[in-house]
């Protein structure tokens, strides 16, 4: 049968108007980019209340698939998925929830994801993991371990990455380089290669008792050290734990293409050569919980609500390459393409995610200040004055790298909403 014979196929078992027959037909339809009749093909298996068909027609609507984006009613389907057993739309409907923005922040998000742990979900295993690394108990080094091994076994490819260097460097386990070994063997023959030494940070072990999760966690308040006051310019370390570095890493690693810059003139991105790092940008369809969670430490260190943020982007800078000096507000005019009733660049965090071994310091030169990379560390910046007027001594650069590689996890903060969920 070929492809056109198959889908005909699919047509004529779906007039009969059966659930299963029309979630197969759509999702043969998405497969081939049919999207507009794919999204009416599940919202009719949705409605019919084929649970499957619930949830790919709330996703749909959540990233706005074949559809306007529509968070609220998006949630409403996956509360039906959920309520007719899906843990994996319990999955989802904690991500929305942690966003605090088309739900409310309450105790089911912990709940929820424990659930989706439970039903051996992903990226539900992966939150989980990256949530317990964070704490002290040794139970929960434990827990953490398990769930990375877990997801590996699924066929996960980044906590597989996780884990192996955890076992590598016996981080908070006993080194087993032997199995370590073999994971990145097992790696390799898919093309993925080991992730950069991240040494671990210093930071506040988490304070939740052990075998509990918190994701709210990600809000508490931490310790910020004021760099420059005009221009206004802030640190804090251990931001990020080894592994949140890691997942960054390995989630944007695949994806890495030239970065891109807004030229004054015509207000697109181009390559340029004031910016001549690699980078990658995290699409919301390929944001899952952890690294959501990530950005949510972030948004919550530099003082601005997650709703606020542009898209993570992941950049990575080899020997020689730099972003010479520059300011992230944007000049009036690109904004009219993307969310103008987000408004401009109001703030930015970026955090190093690994040891630079010369070079590729953060300057600010009206500061008189240089930030230099470690893993987890964060800096926080002003681009706007505090009436919105562009701060034009906000000028900053990131320094050529002399040795070695720099990672680095750059937010774009707005002055009001950008994202819906
Ligand atoms: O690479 C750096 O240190 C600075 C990066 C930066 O300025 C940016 O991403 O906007
Ligand atoms: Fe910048």
């Amino acid at each position: 049968m070929n492809e056109d014979t198959a889908l005909l196929e699919l047509r004529r078992q779906a007039h009969t108007g059966s659930p299963p027959a029309l979630f197969r037909l759509a999702s043969a339809l998405v497969v081939r980019h049919e999207l507009e009749e794919a999204f009416t093909l599940h919202r009719r298996a949705a409605e019919a209340g084929l649970a499957n068909a619930q949830i790919e027609y709330a996703r749909m609507l959540m990233y706005g698939v074949g559809c306007e984006a529509d968070a609220e009613l998006a949630a409403v389907w996956f509360l039906r998925a959920e309520m007719a057993g899906s843990p994996i739309a319990g999955y989802f409907l904690a991500l929305i929830a942690l966003g605090g923005q088309a739900l409310p922040r309450d105790g089911r998000i912990n709940e929820r994801v424990m659930h989706a742990v439970k039903a051996d979900y992903p990226p539900a295993l992966r939150a989980a993991a990256l949530h317990f690394a964070r704490k002290a108990h040794p139970d929960d080094q434990r827990r953490c371990m398990q769930l990375l091994e877990r997801g590996a076994d699924l066929g996960d490819a980044v906590a597989a990455r996780l884990f192996a260097e955890r076992l590598a460097l016996g981080e908070n386990c006993k080194a087993q380089p032997f199995a370590a070994s073999q994971l990145r063997q097992q790696l390799a023959s898919y093309g993925i290669g080991p992730l950069p030494r991240v040494a671990v940070p210093d930071y506040v072990p988490l304070d939740v008792p052990a075998g509990e999760l918190q994701m709210d966690d990600v809000l508490r308040p931490v310790d910020l050290k004021l760099q420059s006051a005009r221009p206004r310019v802030l640190t804090v370390d251990g931001l990020l734990s080894a592994d949140d570095c890691r997942l960054l890493i390995a989630n944007a690693e695949p994806r890495l293409q030239r970065s891109q810059t807004i030229d004054p003139n015509t207000g697109k991105p181009v390559p340029l050569e004031i910016r001549t790092s690699r980078d990658a940008a995290v699409d919301p369809i390929l944001e899952d919980m952890a690294l959501r969670a990530v950005q949510l430490r972030m948004t919550a260190a530099a003082g601005v609500p997650f709703s606020h943020a542009e898209h993570l982007t992941v950049l990575r800078y080899e020997p020689g390459q730099e972003y010479r000096p520059h300011r992230d507000y944007r000049p009036p005019g690109s904004i009219e393409g993307d969310r103008p009733d987000a408004g401009n660049r109001l703030r930015t965090i970026c955090v190093y995610l690994n040891d630079v071994e010369a070079g590729g310091e953060t300057e600010f030169p009206i500061a008189g200040l240089r930030v230099m990379p470690r893993p987890g560390r964060a800096v926080i910046f002003d681009n706007l004055h505090p009436d919105g007027s562009p701060d034009v001594d906000s000028l900053h650069a990131g320094l050529p790298v002399e040795r070695g590689v720099k990672w680095l996890a750059t937010l774009w903060l707005r002055q009001g909403p950008y994202r819906n969920y």
